[in-house]
C-alpha cells in the first residue's frame, strides 16, 4: 500500500509514534527485558524492552492498524536538540551508511558537487554523526563528521545541512514509494506505511531517536522495504496533511531578522501533548523582520496552521512595524483557508506572533514559508555580451507571480543570439517566452531542458525574453546572450525630440504616400505593399520590374524578380503563378520565423496592388547555393559550407524545436538556401512549409515522420555541400538498402569535391569524415524504424564539434 492523499487511514506521527508505541505496549503486554535508550538527550523511564527488528515492524503495524493502549512508560527530554538560527544538529546512528575516513573524506570535500555516492553496506556497522544548519541548502557540498571528531553542533554550516539532504535523499530512493518522495516501510505481510516527508530537509529535524538497536550501535525510527533502518526526520501527518514538525524554540521576545531569499518562521509543534512534548509556550510575543533589499515583492506560504479557534493566539504579516497594524494580513483558523498564499508588495514585512495566557490544548503551533521576488518589470540590457537569467543557484527565490522581462537591445538587423545554459521551470504553468523586435511571440519554453537539448536562438534587432511564473516548483533558467550590435540607451529630452520630428515626418509622409499613390494610380508605375512591420512603410518603384531582365530566379511555384524599394532597398519579389493553390500557413510561418538570422525575411506582400500575389522578400544577393555550388570559377571553401550547414541547421532547429507547434518545412534543398553578399545563408522557398502534426516528444523534441523527411532533405544538403554540386537523383540516396551501401559511395574519395580536394592537415580530414558521418546519419534516419533517429539538437551539436575541429587545425 503506497501513500495516497485520499486515503483516511492514519499514518504514525513522529509524534504519536511514540505514543503510539508506548500504548501498544502495555496492552499487548510485550515482553520486558531490556532498556529502551533514546538517545543522550532523553531519558526514558518505565519497563524495559528489548526491541527487535521484528518487534518495531509489529510497533509500527499497532500505529498502522491503531490498535494501542496507554502507559507504555515516560520519555522525558530534558535538553531538546538546540534550535535556533545558528545552531542545529541530528544524530543518524546507522548501519546503513558508510562512513568514509580522512582522506576519502577529504577527496569528497574536494569534489563538493553535492552529489556523492554514500555506499550502503549492511555487513559494516558504522556510526555516521550528520548535522545540519537551519537554512536549505540542497546543492552545497557535504561534509561528513564522524562522531568521535564531531564536537558539537555545525553552528550554520550549511555544508552539513546540505548532507542531510544527500544522504537521506540517497536513502529515500532506495526505498522511495511511487511518489517518488519518501519511503515505504513493509513487513512483507501485506503490512507497509509510507511518507513523503523524507525529503523534507528544509523543515528543521525531528526529537530524538526512538529506537536503539539491541546491540546499542545505532538507533532508527523507521524500517525500509530493504529492512534497513533509517532516521526518518519528518514523517506524514494525515490529520494535518502535512509533515510532522518538531518543537521549536524560536519564538522570542527578539526581532529575528531574515535575510535569505527564501525561509520559514515557526512556532510551535506538530505533536500531540499526550506523549509529553508541548507545543508553543503561553504569554509569547515574537517578531520577525524580513528584510531583503532587492526584492519587489514578499510571497508567503502558510504550510501549517493549527491554533485553536477561540484562543487568544493571533499571528499577522504586516508591512510595517507600526502599531496599529494597518495593511495587516491576520492569519486564523476561520481565514486560513483564504490566506494560504498571499502577497505582499516591497522588500520588507514584520510577521509578529503573539501567544495568549493558556495555550489551547488543541494548538500546536504554525509554519509560515515566504519567499522573495527579485524580478517584475523591465531590465534594458545594452552590454555586447553578458549572462542573465532568474536562477536559484545565484540566491533567487522561484516564487509564483513573477513577470519579468529582460530587453537585449541590439540595433535593428544585427545578430542577438541566446545561448540557455540552464531551462528547469514547472512545465505548462511557467513559461520563458521570446519576442521579436515587433513584439511578435517567436518561441516559448517551458519544463525542463538538458544538455544537446538547451536551446539556442538566433535572432534579430531588439529582443524580449519574459519570465513568467504561477509555481514555485523549478530551479530558474539562465542564458549567454550576444548582441552582435548593441544599441545605445535612449535618452527622454533626445526622445521627445525624436517622437516630434518622426510625426512631422510621418506627417508630411503619409502626404507624400498619398500623393505617390494618386501619382502611381495615374501612372501605374509605382505600388504600395502591405509592410510586416508596422513601423516600415515601403513602396516599390516602377511596376516594370516584373521583366524578364530583372528576374533572379524561378522555382515551381513562382517567379522572383528583383525590385527597388522607394527608400532605394532592393528587395526581391516573389510573384505566385497560382495564387489559389498556395499554402495558407507559408505566410504565417514566414512572419514567425523571419526574425531568425538564417531564416529568409518577409519584408510584406501584397494580394491586390501587384498581379496575382506577391510576396516581397530581402534580397540574397548571391542567390541560392544550387547556383553557388554549380557556378564556374572560385567555388565556396570548405569552411564557407561548414559554416552554410551550420546555419541552415540552427534555421531547422528553430523550425523543429522552438515553432509551437513545430513546422516542417517540406522543401529543404540547395535551390531554397539563399546566400547573401557575406556569403551567409539562409532557408527560404517555404511554399511547402506547414504545421507539424506531432505524434511523440523524445527529449524535448517532437518526433514526426514530417520531421524525419526535413532530416533527410538535410542530410543530401550536406552531402551536396561535401560532393561540390547539388545531388540530380536525390531519391537514390532514399533508396539505400542499408548504410553500408551508402558507405560504399561516400567511402569513395570521388565524392568529394574535386575542385576543393581533401585538405592536408589530418585534423579537417577528420573533420569533413564527421561531417559525412552526420549526413549519412541524417539521410539513414528515414531507413530507421528505432528510436535513433537524428534529431536536429544533436545535429547542431554535432556540426559545431566538426566546425571546431576544423578550425582548430589552422590555428
Ligand atoms: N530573397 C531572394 N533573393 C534572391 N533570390 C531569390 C530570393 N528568393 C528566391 N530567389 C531565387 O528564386 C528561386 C526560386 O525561389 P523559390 O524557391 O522561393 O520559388 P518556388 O520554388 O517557386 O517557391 P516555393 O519553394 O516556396 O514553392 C530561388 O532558387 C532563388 O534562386
Amino acid at each position: 500500500m503506497r501513500y495516497d492523499s485520499d486515503l483516511s487511514y492514519e499514518v504514525p506521527t513522529l509524534g504519536n509514534w511514540w505514543d503510539v508505541i508506548r500504548q501498544y505496549r502495555d496492552r499487548s503486554n510485550f515482553p520486558v527485558t531490556d532498556t529502551v535508550s533514546v538517545g543522550p538527550e532523553c531519558s526514558y523511564t518505565g519497563p524495559h524492552v528489548n526491541l527487535t527488528l521484528s518487534q518495531v515492524t509489529e510497533i509500527g503495524k499497532a500505529a498502522f492498524n491503531r490498535t494501542s493502549v496507554d502507559g507504555f512508560g515516560s520519555l522525558t527530554c530534558n535538553q531538546f536538540f538546540h534550535v535556533d538560527e545558528n545552531s542545529f544538529y541530528h544524530v543518524l546512528f546507522s548501519n546503513t551508511v558508510t562512513f568514509l575516513e580522512g582522506t576519502e573524506q577529504r577527496k569528497f570535500t574536494d569534489m563538493c558537487s553535492g552529489n556523492f555516492p554514500v555506499e550502503v553496506t549492511k555487513d559494516q556497522p558504522v556510526s555516521v554523526l550528520w548535522a545540519r544548519a537551519p537554512m536549505e541548502a540542497d546543492d552545497q557540498c557535504s561534509v561528513l563528521l564522524h562522531g568521535s571528531l564531531y564536537k558539537g553542533p555545525p553552528n550554520g554550516n550549511e555544508k552539513v545541512d546540505s548532507l542531510v539532504g544527500n544522504l537521506l535523499g540517497k536513502i529515500a530512493e532506495e526505498v522511495t514509494n511511487q511518489d517518488g518522495r519518501g519511503w515505504t516501510s513493509s513487513d512483507g505481510n501485506g503490512f507497509s506505511v509510507s511518507s513523503l516527508c523524507t525529503s523534507q530537509f528544509e523543515m528543521r529535524s525531528t526529537g530524538p531517536p526512538l529506537y536503539v538497536d539491541i546491540n546499542g550501535s545505532f538507533s532508527f525510527n523507521a524500517i525500509g522495504l530493504n529492512g534497513r533502518r533509517y532516521i526518518l526526520p519528518y514523517i506524514w501527518d494525515q490529520n494535518i496533511r502535512n509533515c510532522a514538525l518538531k518543537l521549536s524554540e524560536a519564538c522570542t521576545t527578539n526581532l529575528v531578522i531574515l535575510k535569505q531569499p527564501s525561509s520559514y518562521m515557526r512556532v510551535g509543534v506538530g505533536v500531540n501533548r499526550s506523549d509529553g512534548l508541548q507545543p508553543y509556550l503561553p504569554n509569547q510575543q515574537c517578531k520577525w523582520k524580513i528584510d531583503i533589499p532587492k526584492a519587489k515583492f514578499l510571497s508567503f506560504n502558510v504550510h501549517y496552521f493549527s491554533i485553536a479557534p477561540d484562543s487568544d493566539d493571533l499571528l499577522q504579516v504586516c508591512p510595517s512595524d507600526s502599531s496599529d497594524h494597518d495593511g495587516c494580513t491576520v492569519i486564523s483558523t476561520a481565514t486560513k483557508d483564504l490566506f494560504t498564499k498571499f502577497k505582499l508588495m516591497g522588500s520588507e514585512a514584520y510577521v509578529k506572533f503573539v501567544s495568549g495566557d493558556s495555550v489551547s490544548f488543541e494548538s500546536r503551533g504554525w509554519e509560515l514559508k515566504y519567499t522573495a521576488g527579485l524580478c517584475s518589470g523591465n531590465e534594458d540590457i545594452y552590454n555586447s555580451y553578458g549572462l542573465i537569467g532568474y536562477d536559484t543557484s545565484n540566491g533567487m527565490s522561484y516564487v509564483r507571480g513573477l513577470n519579468c522581462r529582460w530587453l537585449l537591445h541590439g540595433k535593428p538587423g544585427t545578430g542577438v543570439s541566446l545561448t540557455f545554459t540552464r531551462i528547469n521551470i514547472s512545465k505548462d504553468l511557467d513559461f520563458i517566452a521570446i519576442f521579436s523586435s515587433t513584439s511578435r511571440e517567436i518561441v516559448n519554453f517551458t519544463g525542463s531542458y538538458n544538455g544537446s537539448n538547451l536551446p539556442q536562438v538566433n535572432l534579430t534587432g531588439k529582443v524580449t525574453i519574459m519570465f513568467n511564473t504561477q509555481t514555485e516548483e523549478g530551479d530558474g533558467w539562465s542564458a549567454n546572450y550576444y548582441l552582435s550590435s548593441p544599441g545605445k540607451p535612449s535618452n527622454r529630452a533626445l526622445l521627445f525630440v525624436l517622437v516630434f520630428v518622426l510625426v512631422a515626418m510621418a506627417v508630411s509622409f503619409s502626404i507624400g504616400v498619398v500623393v505617390l499613390a494618386l501619382l502611381q494610380r495615374r501612372r501605374g508605375r509605382k505600388r504600395n505593399l502591405t509592410p510586416l512591420d508596422p513601423n516600415e512603410s515601403f513602396v516599390l518603384v516602377g511596376s516594370d520590374f516584373l521583366r524578364e531582365e530583372n528576374r533572379i530566379g524561378q522555382g515551381h511555384s513562382a517567379v522572383v524578380y528583383r525590385a527597388v524599394l522607394a527608400d532605394g532597398r532592393s528587395v526581391a519579389v516573389k510573384s505566385l503563378k497560382d495564387t489559389e493553390s498556395r499554402m495558407e500557413p507559408e505566410e504565417e510561418i514566414l512572419l514567425k520565423s523571419s526574425s531568425h538570422p538564417n531564416i529568409v525575411s518577409l519584408l510584406g506582400s501584397s494580394r491586390d496592388e501587384l498581379p496575382g500575389r506577391s510576396m516581397v522578400f530581402e534580397l540574397m544577393g548571391r542567390g541560392s547555393l544550387s547556383y553557388n555550388l554549380r557556378k564556374k570559377g572560385e567555388t565556396l571553401s570548405w569552411e564557407q559550407r561548414l559554416e552554410i550547414a551550420l546555419q541552415i541547421s540552427s534555421a531547422i532547429q528553430m523550425l523543429h524545436m522552438y515553432m509551437k507547434p513545430p513546422v516542417f518545412h517540406g522543401n529543404i534543398t540547395s535551390d531554397n538556401i539563399l546566400l547573401d553578399e557575406f556569403c551567409n545563408a539562409k532557408l527560404g522557398g517555404f511554399g511547402s512549409a506547414r504545421y507539424c502534426n506531432a505524434v511523440e516528444i523524445t527529449d524535448g523534441e517532437e518526433d514526426t515522420s514530417e520531421t524525419a523527411e526535413d532530416m533527410w532533405s538535410f542530410g543530401i544538403l550536406l552531402l551536396e555541400l561535401l560532393a561540390g554540386e547539388p545531388l540530380l537523383n536525390r531519391n537514390d540516396y532514399r533508396n539505400f538498402g542499408s548504410l553500408k551501401e551508402m558507405n560504399e559511395i561516400m567511402g569513395d574519395q570521388e565524392f568529394v569535391d574535386q575542385r576543393l580536394g581533401l585538405p592536408s592537415d589530418d585534423c579537417k580530414i577528420v573533420a569533413l569524415t564527421k561531417f559525412g558521418d552526420i549526413a549519412k546519419w541524417c539521410v539513414s534516419g528515414i531507413l530507421r524504424v528505432d528510436d535513433e533517429n537524428p534529431k536536429i539538437g544533436d545535429v547542431v551539436s554535432g556540426l559545431q564539434q566538426v566546425k571546431q575541429l576544423f578550425h582548430s587545425a589552422s590555428r
